[in-house]
């Protein structure tokens, strides 16, 4: 080997330690990596959490997202209206135009002598509106199609990218969008909302549909009835999504979906892992290959959910689904070290429901003669949730629970609580890590 040689392979090798100081001063640098997993049924609160946890810890990325959500509450109000159209349908007309329906088809006992004329009238005119649903929920969802076609969109990481408009918001100028760079299915969404909001509003104030909402039960989710009411604001040309109406959307989550914050706790910089996954129960395989090396879990259950029954399974209620799915989360021996947080969701619509009259022990027969009150109601199925931790807790000693009545529309309240829940998540990873703050 000569001199010149040498002189290279030095170099190289100067040059290899040098990044190898560099990498191990990286890592050192790094922050403390804290992985918790939003868990729990479809529909129980997980990315209205999660948007909450942006709210507080990244507001800039959250108002910048902002309008993201228009062309997703413009689906949630057309996936309303078209439910409403489907029970109308279903109730009056068999497969026949809601004007030619038999005269065997019981009016609501609020009908006027000319309600059904009315209200296809109405029909005819929101048409064109849910027309554009299929399309619309293939523009948001990136033309992945799945099973079950119409139920919604389903979102991935990075959805934001394919329904954000280049240019800024809000649209002034709707209506001659020819080279405006919107999503051509969201421009077509916007222009019709414009053309039929008074029909929407119309039809959704109907004596006739009121009733049939009441006597069928029809379920239009939360987010449904929120924007029907507000359908004029939101059909208004320059309409940017207000911090509520983006907490009221509903978007399901497809698959596992990482979210990253800075979490600053005692003068240390976490770096806050947080991940959103899909809840139905054809979704739950995917959340396993991140449970090995879970900080902590946030299960969310519904508590409003005792008169419902789970959409991929009718028979199922759904107390009873986010209790089973609980046990096997405390049982699960991969998330035995896990700090675990419970957080009974949506208060506000239980307490709705139990002032409506509407009878827990109709749907909960062990619910007995208790009275039917939102302390009484709430605190049953905290017990029940209390003692599932107490009996099929894997980790020994039994970890702590951290129980929360929550919800997730309610801003500042959830603000507070989830401040509460990140500081006793990363204390309790301290202390697991045996770290010095
Ligand atoms: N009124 C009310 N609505 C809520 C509350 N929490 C969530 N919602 C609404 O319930 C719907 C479902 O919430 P999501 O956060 O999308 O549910 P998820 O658990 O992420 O559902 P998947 O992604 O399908 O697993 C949305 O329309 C939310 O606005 C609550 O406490 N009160
Ligand atoms: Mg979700």
């Amino acid at each position: 080997m000569d001199d010149t040689q040498k002189v290279v392979i030095n170099s190289k090798i100067d040059d290899w330690l040098k990044q190898e100081r560099e990498f191990i001063r990286k890592r050192k640098a790094a922050k403390p990596e804290v992985k918790v997993m939003l868990l729990g049924q479809a529909e129980s609160g997980k990315s209205t959490l999660q948007k909450q946890f942006q709210l507080h810890y990244a507001s800039s990325s959250f108002d910048g997202e902002r309008p993201s959500w228009t062309p997703i509450v413009y689906f949630n109000i057309i996936k309303a209206v078209r439910m409403i159209i489907e029970e109308l349908d279903y109730e009056f007309m068999g497969d026949a135009p809601l004007s030619n329906s038999s005269p065997s088809s019981s009016p609501p006992s609020t009908a006027g002598s000319d309600w059904r004329v009315g209200l296809a009238e109405l029909r005819t005119k929101v048409l064109p509106l849910v027309a554009i649903e299929d399309s619309l929920a293939s523009e948001l969802s990136g033309g992945i199609t799945l099973a079950g076609g119409k139920s919604g969109v389903y979102v991935r990481s990075g959805w934001q990218a394919l329904v954000t408009p280049q240019r800024s918001w809000p649209l002034s100028d709707i209506r001659n969008t020819a080279s405006a760079n919107i999503p051509a299915v969201t421009n077509l969404a916007a222009r019709t909302l414009v053309e039929t909001a008074y029909h929407i509003q119309d039809l959704w104030n109907h004596a006739a549909v009121r009733v049939l909402i009441r006597r069928r039960k029809l379920r239009l989710e939360e987010s449904g009835t929120f924007f029907l009411d507000n359908i004029h604001r939101i059909a208004a040309p320059d309409y940017l999504p207000s911090l509520e109406d983006i907490l009221h959307v509903r978007l399901q989550t497809l698959g596992v979906v990482e979210h990253q914050y800075d979490i600053r706790v005692n003068g240390v910089t976490y770096n806050w892992l947080m991940y959103d996954v899909g809840g139905a129960r054809g979704q739950r395989h995917a959340w396993v290959p991140y449970f090995d090396d879970a900080t902590a879990i946030i299960f969310l259950a519904p508590i409003s959910a005792f008169d419902q029954y789970l959409e991929e399974d009718a028979k199922t209620n759904r107390i009873d689904d986010s209790l089973q799915l609980f046990k096997a989360i405390v049982q699960n021996k991969l998330l035995k070290k896990a700090s675990l947080v419970l957080m009974l969701n949506k208060t506000d619509v239980l307490k709705e429901k139990l002032e409506a009259g509407t009878e827990v022990r109709k749907f909960i027969t062990s619910f007995g003669d208790r009275p039917n009150t939102f302390e009484e109601v709430s605190e049953y199925f905290r017990a029940h949730f209390i003692q599932a931790h107490r009996r099929e807790d894997i980790s020994q000693p039994r970890r702590p629970l951290y129980v929360h009545f929550t919800s997730m529309i309610d801003v500042k309240t959830t603000q507070t609580i989830i401040i509460h829940v990140g500081e006793a998540i990363i204390r309790s990873y301290i202390s697991e890590a045996g770290l010095l703050t």
